[in-house]
């Protein structure tokens, strides 16, 4: 797992690395500025668009000025240096940037404090104003300007960070932002890119490795983690030879109604094609013609709206509750009695988390280890309304901590809060996946997993991530504009096989 640091934490990091490497700072302001041009060149190869570099005077304004005089070497032409002297206080690095720099002859404009900005008319703006020192929300000169910038529509690229973006902690709404179309950031995401609001200050990301310790940057105590693929080719078993159903567990999936019996047949099918021995559907009587038709390896357990199902406790591995189920009386009673008869951890979706969100006494009932895997707005009615994702994050691992339950926040990177109090980041998926049904697909993966005895966690981690490589495997090659969720689950099989090899 890639531990996401805090700026503090970037800062920490990159002392450690001078020091231990050793590597001397500037040296270091070297590797990072020529890992972003190395990415740069590769994407803007017209050496003729004309380029305006925007630096401050801290080390990201070095950076800048250290890129300007590498993008000049590599015969780009027309290149410009803006430098923004709103402060009396210039970096080392900086300094000795400024100093290489000026030998290049690409000329340098300087803007003062007060002064109105010049009029810009390059194709492209790299922003090296502000990187990971930001300590305050824009204002003056620096709003000023970014207001300005953001005015005239150019092609922004932003080194390490956007101007005016906080790494972590709260992005209120009115923030001023230098947006970018792309943002070049060093060593690891930051946390606040993982998250919805970043949407409209950042087109996307390249993450360029700058050598930072790798072995300082395990070590440090952060909350937040990115998952990647090979953390979860650890995590994904095989099938043995001389297993048969019964070793990869019965999962009971309760789901659907007359008219929402589509969501009980997308996560029960997920919950086969993911691997589980045994699948029963706990489906109401109108749905069990659609069940027998689409698929007949799934077995039915029927409900009547009227009395509680005869649900052999001992006999299933885990259950996935909640897609297409409905509200009212009947399914809080059927809640309950899951919940006061059946021990061991189930998932809990859609449906059956709004009948705990308005019966709030069950939310202290629900088995420990358990998963549930709300997206925002069933995520509010669970745990009250919130004006932040930052805010959602950190009551998620509130919860999860108090309640010892998971918690699978369903998001673009999704995550995944755990009682030990930490947040892991999900790297797959796409917006093709944004259609309805897909939650129950996930659902029904994720029942699947716990039914075969992976550890909740390795079942959240894993579930979240193969969920959403289906839907990149087939999404992205093509560029497709949607991926249906019963498509994606015939890919599950093809995506776990992958991930084996
Ligand atoms: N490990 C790495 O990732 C490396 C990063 N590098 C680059 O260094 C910057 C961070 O540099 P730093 O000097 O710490 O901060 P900034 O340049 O972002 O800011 C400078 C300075 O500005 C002041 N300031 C903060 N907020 C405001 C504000 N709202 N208005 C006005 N002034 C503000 C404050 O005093 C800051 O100290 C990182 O992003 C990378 O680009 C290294 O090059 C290599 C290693
Ligand atoms: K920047």
């Amino acid at each position: 797992m890639l531990p996401l640091l805090t700026s503090k934490q970037i800062h920490e990091a990159d002392a450690y690395t001078i020091t231990h490497e050793p590597i001397s700072s500037i040296d270091l302001m070297e590797r990072a500025s020529k890992a972003f041009v190395g990415w740069f060149i590769n994407h803007f190869q017209d050496k003729q668009q004309s380029i305006a570099v925007y630096c401050g005077t801290g080390n990201n304004g070095g950076d800048g000025l250290a890129i300007a005089r590498l993008l000049h070497e590599h015969g780009y032409k027309k290149l410009q240096i803006k430098i923004t002297r709103f402060s009396e206080k210039a970096s080392n690095d900086f300094n000795t940037n400024l100093k290489r720099v000026v030998k290049t002859n690409v000329p340098i404009a300087e803007i003062q404090p007060g002064q109105e900005p010049l009029k810009e008319s390059a194709d492209i703006i790299i922003d090296a104003m502000l990187g990971s020192g930001l300590n305050k929300p824009l204002e003056g000169d620096y709003k000023y300007l970014v207001d300005y910038l953001n005015s005239i529509d150019k092609t922004v690229v932003a080194v390490d960070i956007p101007t005016g973006f906080f790494t972590d902690g709260e992005i209120t709404k009115d923030a001023t932002v230098l947006k970018a179309d792309l943002a070049i950031t060093f060593q690891q995401p930051k946390v606040n890119f993982l998250l919805p609001e970043s949407g409209q200050y950042i087109g996307c990301c390249e993450v360029v490795k700058i050598g930072l310790d790798e072995t300082f940057l395990n070590s440090i105590d952060t909350p937040y983690f990115y998952v990647e693929e090979k953390d979860i080719r650890r995590i994904i078993k095989p099938r043995k030879r001389f297993s048969n159903k019964g070793t990869y567990g019965h999962a009971l999936i309760v789901a659907g109604k007359e008219k929402t019996m589509g969501a009980a047949l997308l996560c029960a099918s997920a919950c086969a094609h993911t691997g589980a021995g045994l699948t029963t559907a706990c489906i109401p009587q109108s749905g069990l013609i659609a069940l027998n038709t689409s698929m007949p390896e799934i077995m039915a357990l029927l409900r009547n709206a009227d009395e509680l199902p005869d649900i052999e406790w001992d006999k299933f591995s885990t259950m996935g509750i909640g897609p297409g189920l409905g509200k009212g009386n009947s399914i809080l009673k059927l809640l309950t009695a899951i919940f006061e008869n059946f021990d061991k951890p189930v998932i809990i979706d859609a449906d059956a988390l709004n009948v705990i969100s308005d019966n709030h006494q069950l939310v202290s009932k629900i088995t420990k280890g358990s998963i549930l895997t709300p997206h925002m707005k069933e995520f509010d009615r669970l745990f009250g309304e919130h004006t932040s994702w930052w805010q959602r994050l950190q009551t998620a691992k509130l919860k999860a901590k108090e309640l010892g339950i998971y918690i699978i926040l369903k998001n673009d990177y999704t995550i995944v809060a755990t009682p030990d109090e930490k947040l892991y980041f999900n790297s797959t998926s796409n917006a093709a996946m944004a259609s309805g049904g897909m939650g129950d697909v996930l659902t029904g993966v994720i029942t699947s997993l716990l039914a075969q005895k992976y550890s909740p966690l390795d079942a959240c981690l894993l579930g979240v991530y193969i969920h959403g490589k289906a839907g990149d495997e087939l999404a992205l090659p093509s560029r497709l504009h949607v991926v249906l969720p019963s498509r994606l689950i015939s890919q599950i099989p093809v995506t776990m096989a992958k991930l084996k090899a």
